[in-house]
């Protein structure tokens, strides 16, 4: 079936378009004539191919080949990549991408080390020792160190060890955002300290010298009534060294953002040490010196009723928050409460002061018509439990209101219309559907209106693939992941240039007796993974679904632009805020599902296993 599955992608156009396990749904094999023929009856067919164990070796590799490989014209084609046949089907699988390869580290820094990008290298050295656990790190080292130190400066009298030196440090500091000591790792002992002058802990260096332009400093005088009003109230607990805690509460677009800016100016130049924090690492880019408040904090991923912070008394973390005149953290109604409760109970240990949030002034901001906290499968009831509001310590928190919305403020019918939804006040058309405005609506007319929409919002695609200002301008954006991965499927089509897959490598935690299929599992997306298949071209934008590098705002969410992709490192472009126009490495990391899939169980003659298991990728 196979052999003949081959004769016909030779001769048959039309069914080259399939992998050999979707072959069967378009074709029916006859037995007689030991052939193929196209089906004729709509009968839907499910096709498959016999299951095969890793430790039946090269018929597993084969396996794992036909199921990425469209239209294959014989064996010699699977083996074939990029015009070199290799000996047996497990090299092939790896020079294509699809396996796992021991090798695939130190591949992603080959592959990097040849753009000639040095800091970018250094900062692609730092992620991997934080998140892919390398083994052999002084190999690493050694290979690639006069990559690393390629850019900097050298004369006649400099010698090795003042690189050495140089390259340990900036590797130090990157490790120590990631809140990791480079002794860790098996790397060589600095001999000389950078130039840092003082004994101050880094962590408050970093906050007193954060970098401030001259227009942030001007924000204060451009704050219209209520923003104003709202500034006030805080600076003055500020400066009376009171204590309080507020929530500033605004639909989207009235300037909460840049609010704390100005808060944040006013602060920092008077030499006030202001800590900057958001629930979501994208929206902390927003603000000068901003952290994602679970990092900032230590707070648990999933907090629950007595969590606490991990942070030290006498760390230097510690005794940042004790110099702190102002905590802000924004988008704080889609945290959940025992985030803020955990929060609480470390503040007031630190600070030994037994008033809410140990007597420090913080500033919550967020907006009521924002979706709630996300308990995943949580009942209504939990849902709402879960919100800030529903705290003991919301009765202590004071509310201050912002209502101008500064973001469409040419666009009044636009901004009222906007808040209409937010409050639940715009009529019903039908059921619980509200109409959207006929000016940012195309009308749905079948399969073509998704063409349509892409070229209203994407026009001209094809002359500004490398665009970086026609891509930050655009997004399309829907509810579910399914339509993410449809549209994307669309548009990354559109795009000139050849396209490059890069695949996961999935597994499943404790799964030795290899009982869930790769193809299985490659077909699943659980929450929060990317899709096994990423489709690629040179200019396509992309998004970071993780928080890989906080100091330069890369984090879940980033938006890039795709500048080159290789099996092991995607060489991207940073498309937004403060950062923007850097270019940086994207390694492959190992990722696992937050909580327990829900895996089918499979049950075999001898074994049967339970079906909460940790799912893992390697995207
Ligand atoms: N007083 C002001 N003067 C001029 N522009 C302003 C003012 N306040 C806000 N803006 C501008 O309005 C836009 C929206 O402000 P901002 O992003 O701070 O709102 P936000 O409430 O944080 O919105 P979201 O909740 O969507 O994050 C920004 O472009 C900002 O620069």
């Amino acid at each position: 079936m196979l052999t003949e599955f081959f004769t016909m992608n030779t001769i048959d156009a039309d069914a080259r378009q399939y992998l050999y396990r979707e072959f069967s749904e378009h074709y029916c094999w006859n037995r007689n004539s030991k052939s193929w023929r196209r089906r004729i009856s709509n009968k839907k067919v499910i096709g498959r191919i016999y299951t095969v164990s890793p430790s039946e070796g090269e018929r597993f590799y084969l396996r794992v080949i036909l199921n990425h490989v469209k239209g294959p014209t014989g064996f010699q084609d699977l083996l074939t990549v990029n015009g070199i046949t290799y000996p047996t089907f497990k090299q092939a699988a790896e020079q294509r991408g699809l396996l796992e390869n021991n090798n695939s580290i130190r591949q992603c820094m080959l592959e990097a080390a040849n753009i000639r990008m040095p800091s970018a290298l250094r900062r692609l050295f730092a992620t991997i020792l934080v998140f892919c656990e390398p083994i052999g790190v002084r190999d690493l080292w050694n290979e690639f160190y006069l990559h690393m130190v390629d850019d900097y400066p050298s004369s006649s009298i400099t010698t090795d060890v003042v690189h050495t030196n140089r390259l340990l440090n900036d590797l130090k500091l990157l490790l120590s955002q990631h809140d990791r000591r480079i002794t860790e790792f098996d790397l060589p002992t600095i001999t000389a300290r950078s130039n840092e002058s003082s004994s101050m802990p880094r962590i408050i260096q970093d906050e007193l010298t954060i970098p401030m332009d001259d227009e942030e400093l001007t924000l204060v005088d451009k704050l219209n009534n209520d923003k104003k009003f709202v500034y006030n109230t805080i600076m003055e607990v500020i400066q009376h060294k009171q204590t309080m805690t507020f929530f500033v509460d605004g639909p989207g677009g009235t300037g909460k953002t840049f609010l704390y800016r100005a808060l944040l100016a006013s602060l920092r130049s008077d030499g006030h040490i202001a800590i900057a924090t958001a629930t979501f690492g994208i929206v902390a880019t927003l603000l000068p010196g901003g952290r994602r408040a679970h990092s900032r904090f230590k707070i648990p991923l999933i907090p629950e009723a007595s969590s606490t912070c991990s942070i030290s008394k006498q760390s230097d973390l510690a005794e940042l928050i004790r110099r702190v005149v102002v905590l802000i953290w924004d988008e704080a109604l889609m945290v959940n409460r025992h985030a803020l409760e955990a929060l609480d109970r470390i503040l007031q240990d630190l600070m030994e002061v037994n008033s809410p949030f140990g007597g420090k002034v913080l500033i919550l901001g967020g907006d009521f018509r924002q979706v709630l906290p996300v308990v995943p499968k949580g009942t209504k009831a939990e849902l709402l439990d879960a919100c800030i509001v529903n705290s003991p310590l919301w009765r202590y928190i004071k509310i201050l209101h912002l209502t101008q919305n500064m973001r469409s403020i040419n666009d009044q019918q636009f901004s009222e219309y906007i808040r209409r939804i937010g409050d639940g006040i715009e009529p019903f058309a039908k059921d619980d559907l509200i109409k959207v405005l006929s000016s940012m609506a195309i009308p749905w007319e079948g399969d073509h209106s998704i063409a349509q929409l892409i070229e209203q919002v994407f026009p001209n695609l094809q002359n500004h693939a490398y665009n970086a200002r026609y891509m930050v301008d655009r997004a399309l954006l829907t509810l579910i992941n399914e339509d993410v991965d449809k549209l994307n499927e669309k548009i990354i089509t559109q795009f000139p240039g050849e396209e490059q897959k890069l695949y996961s490598f999935d597994e499943v935690e404790d799964d030795t007796q290899h009982l869930y299929q790769q193809d299985f599992l490659n077909s699943i997306s659980p929450g929060g993974l990317p899709p096994h298949i990423l489709r690629l071209k040179k200019g396509a934008p992309i998004m970071l679904l993780r928080n890989i590098d906080p100091k330069v705002e890369l984090c879940n969410g980033t938006r890039l632009l795709c500048r080159g992709c290789f099996n092991n490192v995607i060489d991207a472009e940073i498309l937004t805020g403060q950062y923007a126009g850097t270019r940086v490495f994207l390694p492959r990391i190992p990722l696992k599902t937050t909580e327990n899939v829900h895996l089918p169980p499979i049950c075999d003659d001898k074994v049967s296993i339970s079906n909460t298991l940790e799912f893992c990728t390697y995207n």
